[in-house]
């Protein structure tokens, strides 16, 4: 099947429609119900909304890992669904990164080894400059040589974050980034993130449960029973405020 590339859109992922059906008969159940959104090229958005509400589904079905049941999604000026299999693969290697709340490196190798793994899975060469400019932009420069037990939770992420980023992906899918960090390491890890898409204009997007998290993003989705519930567009938040006003309207959600 050949791949048509279209014009370069203005959303770096859209979804018409999607509706994501799991299991089947009985015990089926509806994460997806009819889905529309786009997430525009250089933004930061935050997803929220109560557990099972469909978060993680979402940003699976948007990065191409899962396929949604009925509807359209379009990732990087490509329509997924008119996908083979091996095509997703590709589009996702070249196209997306990834940042899970666990690390996932590989203890026995440096933090450089840890970078260039996957590219290297994928028979992909980054070259030593693009590893040391991805640890760079992360903040890690000094670090190259570390071996993750040598580094703290903040600087792992950081790791895995340079890692999801040194093939300059269209879109960066954050599944709980912060979820294993406490709060301190967890605010220099979404300064970083923040950072980058301000000064390299990185498209993201990120699940979390923490309003302190989505109060960084620009955007913040609120799901609620696999349908979007609110979103909210937010100003730049010096003092602090957007993390309450995040909180306030997940407990109405959830109320
Ligand atoms: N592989 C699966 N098989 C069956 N049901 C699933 C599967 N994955 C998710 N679900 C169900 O789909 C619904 C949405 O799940 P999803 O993980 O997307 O929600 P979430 O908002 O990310 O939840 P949480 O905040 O608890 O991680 C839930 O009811 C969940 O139990």
């Amino acid at each position: 099947m050949t791949t048509t590339r279209h014009a370069p859109a203005q959303d770096a992922v859209e979804l018409f429609t999607v509706r994501k059906v799991h299991g089947a008969g009985d015990r089926s159940v509806t994460a997806l119900d009819g889905v529309s959104i786009g997430f525009p090229r250089g933004t930061f958005t935050a997803i929220m909304g109560p557990s099972g509400s469909g978060k993680s589904t979402l940003l699976q079905c948007a990065a191409g890992l899962d396929r949604p049941t009925d509807g359209r999604i379009m990732l990087a000026g490509v329509d997924i669904g008119q996908q083979t299999e091996k095509e997703r693969t590709k589009l996702r290697r070249d196209h997306i990164g990834f940042v899970f709340q666990a690390f996932n490196l590989v203890e026995s190798l440096t933090a450089a080894q840890n970078v260039e793994l996957p590219s290297r899975f994928a028979g992909r060469r980054v070259s030593r400059e693009q590893v040391a400019a991805a640890l760079a932009a992360v903040g890690l420069a000094e670090r190259a040589g570390h071996r993750p037990s040598r580094l703290s939770g903040g600087q792992q992420q950081r790791v895995a974050l340079a890692r999801a980023l040194v093939t300059r992906p269209d879109v960066l899918f954050a599944d709980e980034p912060t979820g294993a960090l406490d709060t301190v390491t967890s605010r220099e890890v979404l300064r970083m993130m923040r950072m980058l898409v301000d000064q390299e204009g990185q498209t993201t997007l990120m699940v979390t449960h923490d309003p302190a998290a989505a109060a960084v993003a620009d955007v913040v989705v609120f799901l609620k029973d696999g349908r979007i519930a609110d979103r909210v567009t937010l100003t730049r938040d010096p003092d602090g405020r957007n993390a309450a006003s995040i909180a306030a309207r997940m407990a109405r959600l959830e109320a």
